[in-house]
């Protein structure tokens, strides 16, 4: 399976075009959708959610419900280009049009991908880099990883995510899936811990008044995995590593872990090592699961715990000193329309990075021209490596 996206922020759409999906796999449109707003929502974001309304149409690969094996295009229409028609629409601007509506940015934002992307690909006007570079993006993405779930959802697969961490304010609590699924769905940051909760919103709210901006932590579950996706055999099959090269690739984000993560370091060994056991229903399982799922780039059927740091928004409404790239003179960096804080949009957004990397690698391993023909063929190599 492979995907590619398209789209600028204010251009009028986004599009995705997801290729190698099983044909009879039934999806459900509308909880596809309920993830996208998931994604709009949570504490700390600006006005333009209030703006967007990210329901989507299959223009293709989707009839009657099912899928049909055929490439799958996903278009979401974005509704503020209704106020950037003439900035961002494909028609040259008249010279008169050039001096009153361009609005060209020439101080990038530090954090932002506006200088570096201005030089590389020679941008005198940084909008030509913040469009694309904008986590827009990611709605695309999250619908891709709806469909994904969709399948994941057929094999009864689950997975969740909740944010653990926002500025100082951190959610100790262990909780399971369903716990997750059930209390950081009613919180306004995603987060489990009601309390904590309410100190999150206060903590935004004062740098917002201040004229800044807040990361934090996230955390994705997989429940129920296939054990042995991925390979131990060569770097670029490990599963382990495409899920935190994908997870790296969501804007902002700049760490990941798995299990214990960094605790490892000074956790020894005998405390680390998840201890292996085995019944005749489950087959091979682990006492703890310290390493988060994974052995060898390989998952070993129990949970996949991921944990991600997303960085402080770069655009600050007092921003930090830049340089005009016309004057060179030094400037203060320029003010767009900006999130606060979007840890919780993008604890949604790292579920369904994990749930494309999740599904790919089930397709990887399994033929899977038709849905019947996947779900036997995992049902029998479950049944194997139980039975092993
Ligand atoms: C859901 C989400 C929303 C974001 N909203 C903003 C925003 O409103 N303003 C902003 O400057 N950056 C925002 N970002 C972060 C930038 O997109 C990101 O920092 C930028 O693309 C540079 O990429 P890098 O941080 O990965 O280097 C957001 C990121 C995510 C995941
Ligand atoms: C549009 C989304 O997020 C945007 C991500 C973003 C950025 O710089 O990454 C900047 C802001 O854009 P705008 O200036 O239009 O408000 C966010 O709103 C979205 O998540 O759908």
């Amino acid at each position: 399976m492979r995907f590619l996206t398209s789209g600028e922020s204010h251009g009028p759409k986004l599009t995705a075009i997801i290729e190698g999906f099983p044909s009879n796999l039934p999806v459900d449109k509308e909880r596809m959708e309920s993830e996208l707003f998931k994604r709009q929502g949570g504490y700390g974001r600006g006005r333009r959610m209030q703006i967007e309304k990210d329901s989507f149409e299959f223009g293709s690969g989707v009839r009657h419900g099912k899928t049909l094996g055929s490439p799958i295009m996903i278009e979401l229409t974005n509704d503020d280009f209704k106020s950037w028609t003439k900035i961002m629409g494909s028609d040259p601007l008249s010279p008169e049009e050039e001096d009153t509506l361009k609005r060209v940015i020439t101080k990038p934002r530090p954090g932002h991908a506006d200088l570096v992307g201005g030089m590389k690909y020679n941008h005198r006007d940084l909008r030509n880099i913040l469009e694309r570079s904008s986590a827009r993006e990611t709605a695309a993405r999250v619908a891709v990883g709806a469909l994904c779930k969709e399948l994941l959802h057929a094999l009864d697969i689950d997975i969740t995510s909740r944010v653990k961490q926002i500025g100082e304010v951190v959610d100790e609590g262990e909780y399971s899936y369903s716990e997750i699924v059930e209390k950081a769905a009613v919180s306004s940051v995603r987060m489990a811990d009601e309390a904590k909760t309410k100190e999150c919103e206060a903590l935004i709210d004062a740098a917002k008044k201040k004229g800044d901006s807040i990361g934090g932590i996230v955390e994705v579950i997989v429940n129920n995995p296939v054990p042995g996706l991925g390979s131990h055999v060569h770097y670029d099959r490990k599963l382990d590593a495409k899920i935190a090269g994908s997870v790296i690739s969501i804007n902002a984000f700049k760490g990941v872990e798995f299990g214990l993560g960094f605790k490892m370091a000074s956790t020894p060994g005998s405390k680390v090592h998840d201890e292996i056991l085995y019944n005749e229903a489950e087959g091979y399982t682990r006492k703890s699961n310290n390493l988060g799922g994974f052995e060898g780039g390989m998952t070993t059927g129990m949970p996949i715990v991921v944990n991600a740091v997303m960085k402080p928004i770069p655009t600050l409404y007092k921003p930090l000193m830049s340089v005009d790239i016309n004057t060179k003179e030094p400037f203060k960096a320029t003010i767009e329309r900006s999130d606060a804080c979007a840890v919780p949009a993008a604890s949604v957004v790292c579920e369904h990075m994990v749930a494309i990397e999740l599904a790919t690698s089930i397709l990887d391993k399994f033929p899977h021209d038709d849905f019947e023909e996947l779900k036997q063929s995992i049902e029998q190599y479950k049944t194997r490596v139980r039975e092993y």
